[in-house]
């Protein structure tokens, strides 16, 4: 871990490898941005991490749509969080916050899971940060290999065939978009840091 690098976690859960595929783009994106370092952490692992994500500058979360809503091993890691971080006071407040998830279906209703995930976001005062993308898919022109093919505006979304391994699915489009979610939660991070850092230096020389 670089000391001076701005850090960003990527806290997920994938009962069956996809979201976890899904989840590597988002931390490939987000260290592809200089200066950053990003952290692949399971909610399987979660209780080896708490005090690392009370020190990183932003957390993007990410879990697999089942039966209309987060996966309940994810709501299980959100839950925690209300004795692990909220009753500590607001341990995750003004960090940066963003969303993933992937489901079976095209719409798999994954709106839901995204807003559940921005809700939960703002429960711990953190700034949501979108996906910046317009839609991918929805002209003549465009294929199924655009970005944001699935055309979400709250967060990245991917679509892994029921039948197919995660191996094979998420498709590179989906994976791509994963990318540019975490590149884009780095990039604003960055700024957010070096601002603060000249506000204080300006304080130190008012
Ligand atoms: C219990 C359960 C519920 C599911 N519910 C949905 C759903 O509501 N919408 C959908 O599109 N797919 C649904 N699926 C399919 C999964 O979202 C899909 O297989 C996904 O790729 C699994 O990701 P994972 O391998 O990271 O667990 C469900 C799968 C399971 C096991």
């Amino acid at each position: 871990m670089n000391p001076n690098a701005t850090q960003i976690a990527i806290v997920y859960h994938s009962g069956y490898g996809h979201t976890a595929r899904q989840a590597q783009a988002v931390a490939r994106g987000a260290a592809s941005v200089d200066g950053v370092e990003s952290l692949l952490i399971s909610v399987d692992d979660i209780d080896q991490h708490w005090d690392t994500l009370e020190n990183v500058e932003g957390i993007i979360f990410g879990a697999p749509t089942y039966m209309g809503s987060a996966s309940a091993q994810f709501k299980g890691f959100m839950d925690a969080t209300s004795r692990t971080v909220f009753a500590k006071g607001g341990k995750w407040a003004n960090k940066v916050a963003a969303g993933f998830t992937n489901s079976a279906s095209r719409s798999g209703d994954k709106l839901a899971t995204l807003q559940q995930i921005a809700i939960f976001s703002a429960q711990h005062g953190m700034h949501w940060i979108n996906l910046g993308l317009p839609p991918g898919h929805n002209n003549s022109k465009s294929t199924e290999d655009s970005l944001n093919r699935h055309g979400f505006f709250l967060g990245a979304a991917a679509q892994s065939n029921a039948d197919e391994s995660a191996d094979v699915v998420p498709p590179p489009a989906d994976l791509r978009t994963a990318e540019h979610l975490g590149a884009r939660v780095a990039e604003v991070a960055r700024q957010l840091a070096a601002g603060r850092a000249a506000l204080a230096s300006l304080k130190k020389a008012a």
